[in-house]
């Protein structure tokens, strides 16, 4: 299959589940875990918009194992406890559209800045180096199944109550000049409570933002362009 066919199926399948939400469960909170995470939210969005059912605060890109592979590479690197490591991974999920801000790691950790690259590197191409070893046979889907259930049990718990639970994901933002970005959200009763926002960002992490902007802009049109393009009712 060629990249253009993987978007083509890809995009169609969320296009069209979403617009079954939108039937059945318009209020359900949407958590997307399909690839290009940064143009199939935007799909979504797009779908539920033209059905008149869109809340912004119930739909997420599922961002959270950017944040797992983070915490695993840094705890490695400190000898940490990875249980207690927590980095917010901001931007995108996708190449350098993954932004870790290892500057506000919880425990604060630093590193030489040739070190901070090859993490950030190494983080940002996790996913992209185990769907190329597995050469056409599926991606990362063992960890991507660990970070949705601890993304979709943090949601499910603020759903019921539990509060405090915070977690980064890809939705509709203000924070950039890009329509979607992620962040870490506190999450309520109604899905996102609160951006948290991004903090404040060290030079190589603004950089590293500026980065990302051209793809992650180029991702959402091309997924607002797609439903566009594709989507009759
Ligand atoms: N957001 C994230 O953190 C991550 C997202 N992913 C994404 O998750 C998705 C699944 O990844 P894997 O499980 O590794 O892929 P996989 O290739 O192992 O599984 C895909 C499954 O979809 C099924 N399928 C194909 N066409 C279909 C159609 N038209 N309708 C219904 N089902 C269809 C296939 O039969 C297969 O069982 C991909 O989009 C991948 O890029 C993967 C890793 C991390
Ligand atoms: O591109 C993919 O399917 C892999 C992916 O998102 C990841 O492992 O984070």
């Amino acid at each position: 299959m060629t990249r253009d066919d993987l978007f083509n199926t890809n995009a169609s399948i969320v296009r069209d589940l979403v617009d079954a939400c939108a039937d059945v469960c318009p209020k359900a909170m949407i958590c997307i875990i399909t690839n290009p995470v940064n143009s199939t939210v935007p799909i979504a969005a797009e779908v539920l918009k033209k059905r008149g059912v869109y809340d912004p605060n119930r739909l997420f890109g599922v961002t959270t194992l950017d944040v797992v592979r983070a915490n695993t590479f840094i705890a490695e690197a400190k000898g940490l406890d990875v249980t207690k490591v927590n980095v917010p991974v901001i931007g995108g999920h996708s190449g350098v559209t993954i932004i870790p801000l290892i500057s506000q790691c919880t425990p604060h950790v630093s590193f030489p800045p040739d070190e901070r690259e090859r993490l950030t590197k190494r983080i940002q191409n996790a996913g992209t180096e185990v769907v190329e070893a597995k050469a056409g046979a599926g991606s990362a889907t063992l960890s991507m199944a660990y970070a949705a259930a601890e993304f979709a049990t943090s949601l499910l718990e603020a759903l019921n109550g539990f509060e405090g639970r915070v977690q980064c994901a890809f939705v509709s933002s203000e924070e950039t000049e890009a329509k979607y970005f992620a962040t870490p959200l506190l999450l309520g009763k109604d899905g996102i409570e609160k951006n948290l926002g991004m903090g404040k960002l060290i030079d190589f992490e603004v950089n590293l933002l500026k980065a990302a902007m051209p793809e992650l802009l180029a991702n959402i049109k091309k997924g607002e362009e797609f439903v566009e393009k594709t989507y009759k009712k």
